[in-house]
């Protein structure tokens, strides 16, 4: 009876399977941090990594015997690598291992010298290897040293200099308060955070007054520069104090729905880089930020278009493009051309632990166009199946994946429970929300608790729901909502009851485990209509290679696999392959 009335349950499900979607991905010849940013010595001592080759873009960095898959060290950089060997100030090192922060990850080890010096910069690592601070860290290093520095200086300076203010951008709201919680955790001696930072979410702007790092999502922040009063030049004054913007989860911000805020963000920002820089060539920095007229080169069009934004929900909705927009992000080279024609005075940090590359829409296209010489600082992993990840492949049919479910679950519970706490932590990811709470009908149908995650839930529900999670574990059924960026500790169990409909959302999800040199558990249920995707990224996983093999139409990625004689494990050739749903 159980499961009759929870199969028929699950049969509403049915409709939710996805039809595969999934992305281009970078080619093997990842774009790295180029010799001429970091001296070679310096990046090979610090980061203790071998080199692999060098690349017209750089050096290929590999981790420490950890391309021979032996269990080397894929998290940590050496024992010799300390936060200072970085360039970082021993206030801060402190602050880093008072939180447990005791060394730099190999990714952090790789991206905060270059982020120091000071040119633009893209982060493309894999889920879980510190990006966060990675990011974090140099921002607050700057605003120290620039605190010192006018501390002593004369007033005349103090008033050119503007405060640093740094600026986060994130996909959404939950992410933007996890990164403020991430950054005014770090205290000096009294106890007091480091730098204020703040969220910027929602119509209530800003809570705090004059932080230092301003956490928001990209539409929070067109409106409050849209609510500030132009004739009061304040905008122009706020914009002028950002001297650096971070695009966390980059590659979401920069297509689909956000890539028309984002575009808009840039293209104010480098504005006024374009004035200061007329202004300091006129030498009429005397005149300061009062005398310009930015506010005059917003067409009428961006600023009803902006007034009218609504706060974006995380929506991973892919290829979305904006002809205007195309025709802006075109002009990359004329960006380029007018960049070299001023003075930088800001920088811009790219952070994403996916990032196509192939394709002018990509995400990484659109970079390459942009910021041409941003350096780039690549992940061992990125793309790539994470080492001290067990992945449990289970193939169901609509009969059968109660079962494998309600088993798959039950399993986690007892075998994956956490060494310190002896709480087990499971994340079951669903497509649909309607999809999410069927299975929490079910599982709670087998007497398994479940805490439910996904858009129809308010936020502070969710964020209620996050903090349980976290303290008490237990089985968290959520949608693609809970797969990016979100950091819950200690998450020894992902099972993907529905398989993800892109390569993308499958690196996200699976990435909720395994975080920070821990081992994880992968359970992902799949059936017919999955098994290109599948087979495709059990044989990226089985070779050792980064999954980008996967392509964004159904299509190209049939003829892909025709193309390359693909085989399956069963022996059916590609063009036996069932047509995806
Ligand atoms: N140097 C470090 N030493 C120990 N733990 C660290 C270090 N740096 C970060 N961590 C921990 O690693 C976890 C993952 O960090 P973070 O969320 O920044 O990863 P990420 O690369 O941004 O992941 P995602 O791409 O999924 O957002 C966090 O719990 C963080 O506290």
């Amino acid at each position: 009876m159980l499961l009759q009335r929870s199969t028929s349950m699950l049969n509403i499900c049915k409709t939710s399977f996805y039809s595969p979607k999934i992305f281009s991905f970078l080619p093997n010849n990842h774009y790295l941090v180029p010799l001429s940013t970091l001296s070679f010595s310096t990046l090979s001592n610090s980061c203790s990594l071998k080199t692999h080759k060098i690349r017209a873009f750089g050096t290929k960095i590999a981790a420490a015997a950890a391309r021979d898959g032996s269990e080397a060290e894929t998290f940590l950089a050496e024992e010799s690598v300390s936060w200072t060997s970085l360039g970082v100030s021993d206030s801060i090192s402190r602050a880093l291992c008072n939180v447990g922060l005791h060394r730099p990850s190999l990714v952090q080890a790789a991206c905060i010298p270059t982020i120091l010096a000071g040119g633009d910069v893209v982060v493309a690592a894999e889920t879980g290897s510190g990006k966060t601070h990675g990011y974090l860290v140099p921002l607050i290093h700057k605003f120290c040293s620039t605190l010192d520095v006018s501390e002593s200086a004369s007033d005349d300076l103090k008033m050119r200099n503007h405060r640093y203010v740094s600026l986060v951008l994130c996909p959404n709201v939950m992410l933007c308060e996890q990164v403020v919680r991430m950054a005014n955790s770090l205290c000096d001696v009294t106890g007091e955070p480091l730098v204020k930072a703040a969220a910027m979410c929602g119509r209530q702007g800003l809570l705090v007054k004059d932080p230092d790092i301003i956490v928001s999502t990209p539409v929070a922040l067109l409106n409050y520069l849209y609510a500030i009063d132009p004739e009061k030049h304040r905008r122009t004054d706020f914009i002028r104090g950002v001297k650096c913007v971070v695009f966390d989860e980059a590659d979401l911000l920069l297509c689909g729905s956000f890539q028309n805020h984002i575009i808009r963000l840039i293209n104010m920002f480098r504005f006024d880089e374009k004035q200061l820089s007329r202004l300091q060539n006129a030498d009429a920095g005397s005149r300061g930020a009062a005398s310009f007229p930015v506010e005059s080169s917003d067409t009428e069009e961006d600023v009803q278009a902006a007034s009218n934004l609504e706060e974006d929900e995380d929506t991973d909705d892919g290829s979305v493009e904006d002809a205007k927009t195309e025709s802006e992000v075109k002009n990359g080279k004329d960006w380029r051309r007018v960049r070299k024609m001023y003075n930088r005075s800001k920088q811009y940090i790219f952070v994403a632990a996916t990032l196509p590359l192939n394709g002018k829409k990509t995400a990484g296209g659109t970079l390459k166009r942009m910021f041409p010489e941003a350096h780039w600082v690549s992940g061992n992993y990125l793309h790539c199946q994470n080492p001290r990840l067990e992945h449990k492949w289970v193939e169901v049919t609509t009969d059968t994946q109660v079962d494998a479910l309600i088993n798959a679950v039950t399993d986690g519970l007892k075998t994956n429970a956490d060494s310190a706490s002896g709480v087990a932590r499971t994340m079951v990811f669903a497509n649909t929300v309607e999809a999410a709470d069927a299975i929490a009908k079910i599982l709670a149908g087998a007497d398994i608790t479940c805490i439910r995650y996904h858009s129809n839930i308010s936020l502070e529900a969710r964020t209620q729901n996050l903090v349980n999670f976290q303290q008490n574990g237990g089985v968290f059924v959520c949608t693609d909502a809970a797969a990016r960026g979100l950091d819950i500790p200690n998450i020894s169990h992902v099972i993907q009851a529905e398989f993800a409909t892109s390569a993308i959302d499958f690196l996200h999800r699976v990435g909720r485990t395994a975080r920070a040199g821990q081992h994880g558990l992968v359970t992902s249920l799949f059936t017919e209509s999955n098994r290109d995707l599948v087979a495709a990224v059990q044989q990226a996983e089985e070779r050792g290679l980064p999954v980008e093999n996967a392509f964004s139409r159904k299509r190209s990625f049939r003829n892909k696999l025709k193309k390359r004689g693909f085989r399956r494990q069963d022996g059916a050739s590609s063009d036996q392959l069932p047509i995806p749903a």
